[in-house]
C-alpha cells in the first residue's frame, strides 16, 4: 500500500510474537516493545538527511557525514506509546519528545483528548509520532491533527501492530503521513480491538488489566 512500510526484520518478527504472547508480563513486555522501538526507529529514519564534514582521525583529515537540517522529535501518543519513546532516544538522544493525551472512548471508539505538550520548534523538527497499536486509526489521525495544528509539517507515524481499517483512517486524513509498522493484522473485532494483536497495549505495557 502507499505510504505504508511494514518493517518485517527478523528479529523484530521474533519479538513481535514474543509481545503478542498472552503469557508475557509486563516486565518482559517493556523491554521487548523498547528494543522493537529501536530497531524499527532505525529504518524510520532511513531517509533523513545528510550533510558532509570535515573531521582528523588520529591518522589524516578526511570527510564525514552528519544528519542535517532538521532535528527529530519523538511524540508518543499517552499512555501505551511512552513505551516506544526508550528505544528511539537512545539511537537519537538529542531527540525531544513531544506528549499527546488521547484514550479511546470504549463506547463511542471516538478519541478524546486530554494533554497535548509538543517542543516550541515543532514545526522545525522531523516528528515520529509512535504508539504501539493503530485500530480504528481515531487516536492517531488525532494525534497527527494536533500537530499540524500547531505547526508541525515534516511527520511520521509508527506503530508496532495495525489494523487495516486504521492504516485506511490514518491515509484518509493524513495522506502525507507515512505509516511504519511491524505487522498488518487482519481485522478489527466487534470491540475494536486488533485481531490477534496483542490485547490492550496500555494494560499489558503498565500492568493496570
Ligand atoms: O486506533 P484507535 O482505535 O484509536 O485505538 C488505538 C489506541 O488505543 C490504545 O490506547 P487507549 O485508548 O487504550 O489508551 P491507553 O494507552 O491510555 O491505554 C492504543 O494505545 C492507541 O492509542
Ligand atoms: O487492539 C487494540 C486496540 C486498541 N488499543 C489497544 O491497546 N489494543
Ligand atoms: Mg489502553
Amino acid at each position: 500500500m502507499n505510504g505504508v512500510h511494514v518493517i518485517d526484520h527478523p528479529l523484530i518478527q521474533h519479538k513481535l510474537t514474543i509481545i503478542r504472547d498472552r503469557s508475557t508480563g509486563p516486565k518482559e513486555f517493556r523491554e521487548l516493545l523498547d528494543e522493537v522501538a529501536l530497531l524499527m526507529a532505525y529504518e524510520v529514519t532511513r531517509d533523513l538527511p545528510l550533510e558532509q564534514v570535515e573531521i582528523e582521525t588520529p591518522i589524516a583529515r578526511t570527510t564525514g557525514w552528519t544528519i542535517s537540517g532538521k532535528k527529530v522529535g519523538v511524540v508518543p501518543i499517552l499512555r501505551a506509546g511512552l513505551g516506544m519513546v526508550g528505544g528511539i532516544l537512545r539511537l537519537i538522544p538529542t531527540a525531544k519528545v513531544g506528549h499527546i493525551g488521547v484514550y479511546r472512548d470504549p463506547e463511542t471508539l471516538e478519541p478524546v483528548e486530554y494533554y497535548c505538550k509538543l517542543p516550541t520548534d515543532v514545526a522545525e523538527r522531523d516528528l515520529i509520532v509512535v504508539d504501539p497499536m493503530l485500530a480504528t486509526g481515531g487516536s492517531a489521525a488525532a494525534a497527527i491533527r494536533f500537530i499540524k495544528e500547531r505547526g508541525g509539517t515534516s511527520i511520521r507515524l509508527m506503530a508496532l501492530i495495525a489494523a487495516p481499517e486504521g492504516i485506511e483512517r490514518v491515509r484518509g486524513h493524513h495522506p502525507d503521513v507515512p505509516i511504519f509498522v511491524a505487522a498488518v493484522d487482519e481485522r478489527l473485532n466487534e470491540h475494536a480491538y486488533i485481531v490477534p494483536g496483542l490485547g490492550d497495549a496500555g494494560d499489558r505495557l503498565f500492568g493496570t488489566r
